[in-house]
């Protein structure tokens, strides 16, 4: 295997399951996307000490380095300022690996423009023109992010291709141990057990999934020894990871609303709600569920219908698009969109946390009329920063013209971004040259 390898991994939409995700009796539907985080993973002459050094060249002081310090695989930062998920995932990699030969590795890390925002920024592409990143001038921490999940794209790269590396392994035979180390990093990093449906989407992609208990990681963080992480990551985890993609012809159309919002009060405030009134909130959680369930079943048999008979399948979706007679399956499929958004929008004012705030009520309602369109919903944690809409194909074009003209829409911005149900996955280090010159 050549010394030079790269791997990329998908950012994500929560398209159903927000909150309710937290819990681990619940389902969620996760689609990957078409922006990805990369790292070019490359051997170098080992040093007086072992060493991993990343850079992150698209943003200024993209520059750290680690190295190891004893035989207790003690990691020191030697360079760059403090970067949590960095640093969280190549400690709790050289933890897990206890790596007996010397090493020094350099990891180059680059982000698809989707995670970021796109003001003031320069165009790299590599030399054969297969990849192109944007390049801006400050600091990570000082670019406005857009949602998609860069920390946990960041934190699968980096593990994923060190474990490649220190294991010479290819990715299938290695994917759920870089998983659990993955998210046991973001979780070191955020300093919280979050719901990790993020880091799982980064590598397994768009996946319908259900949460492990976070007394999996907490038991590690209560005794953060190496005998532990080596035990916790080796088990197999109790948690869903089922492969899932949207039917042939029906896109996720995600706008950028950039109002922006914080999704840790967001969720204090719903689970502050949970805990006051148990009784409601059971009964929204049940029926927010059944709402979220239907949607998963309406895709489910459109794939179905597809595989069945593919030209009646197609039939039906240009009838919808031309407002004509609607299937049965497609009508289940705006239903569960319609039901969903009632449930969002019951939590809303339930909780006081403006998950479906009123202006996206407004245009959310507005987007329904477009052509093929079956209805949207707020992604993830709901509040100001984006919509996502499921559509039929061939009318983007015909939405993205009519929405131009149309005041209701003025302030959405039509990312470029489609679904890409891959997870992570190896590339090929060529395509990576000559772009951080
Ligand atoms: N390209 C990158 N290079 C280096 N560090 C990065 C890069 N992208 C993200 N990070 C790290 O991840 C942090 C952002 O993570 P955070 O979880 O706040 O946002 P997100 O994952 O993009 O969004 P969200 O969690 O809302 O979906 C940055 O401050 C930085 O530490
Ligand atoms: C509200 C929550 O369920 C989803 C947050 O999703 P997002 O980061 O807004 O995509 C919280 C979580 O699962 O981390």
């Amino acid at each position: 295997m050549s010394t030079v390898r790269a791997f990329s991994a998908p950012g994500k939409a929560l398209i159903a399951g927000g909150y309710l995700v937290l819990d681990p009796a619940y389902n969620a539907y996760v689609t990957a996307l078409s922006c990805r985080m990369h790292a070019v993973i490359e051997s170098r002459e080992v040093a007086a000490k072992s060493k991993i050094t990343i850079d992150s060249p698209q943003f200024g002081k993209g520059h750290w380095v680690y190295e190891m310090k004893d035989e207790e695989f003690r990691v020191e930062q030697v360079e760059g300022d403090l970067n949590p998920f960095v640093g969280a995932a190549v400690e709790t990699i050289l933890k897990y690996v206890e790596p007996r030969e010397s090493f020094n590795y350099h990891i180059t890390i680059y982000s698809d423009a989707g995670y970021h925002t796109q003001q003031d920024t320069r165009a790299v592409k590599s030399g054969n023109g297969a990849k192109q990143f944007l390049y801006h001038l400050e600091p990570i921490g000082q670019v406005a992010k857009t949602g998609l999940g860069s920390s946990a794209g960041l934190v699968s790269v980096i593990t994923g291709s060190l474990l490649s590396v220190f294991k010479k392994s290819s990715l299938d035979e290695i994917k759920d141990k870089i998983h659990n180390l993955a998210q046991i990093s973001h979780c070191y990093a955020q300093k919280k057990v979050g719901s990790g449906f993020d880091v799982a989407a980064a590598i397994y992609g768009s996946i319908i999934y259900r949460r492990f208990h976070a007394s999996v990681i907490d038991e590690y963080f209560q005794n953060p020894k190496q005998e532990k992480l080596q035990e916790i990551v080796n088990n197999q985890w109790d948690f869903k990871h089922v492969r899932c993609a949207l039917p042939p012809g029906i896109k996720l159309l995600m706008g950028d609303i950039s109002g922006g919002s914080e999704t840790p009060k967001l969720v204090s405030k719903v689970l502050k709600w949970k805990n006051e009134d148990p009784n409601t909130s059971k009964l929204l959680y049940e029926n927010l569920n059944s709402a979220n369930m239907s949607l998963v079943n309406a895709l489910d048999q459109l794939h179905k219908e597809y595989e069945e008979n593919e030209s009646n399948y197609r039939d039906n979706l240009n009838k919808f698009s031309t407002n004509s007679i609607i299937s049965s399956n497609l009508q289940s499929l705006v239903n569960s969109l319609h039901d969903i958004r009632q449930y969002l929008k019951k939590l809303t004012n339930l909780t006081g946390a403006d998950i479906e705030p009123e202006l996206q009520t407004i245009l959310l309602d507005a987007c329904f009329t477009l052509p093929g369109c079956f209805g949207g919903v707020v992604p993830g944690a709901g509040g100001f920063d984006a919509i996502s809409l499921l559509v039929v194909e061939s009318k983007v074009d015909q939405i993205l013209n009519q929405t131009m003209s149309d005041s209701r829409f003025s302030n959405v911005s039509w990312l470029n971004l489609h679904e890409e149900a891959e997870g992570i996955l190896e590339e090929n280090p060529a395509d990576y040259k000559d772009l951080s010159a």
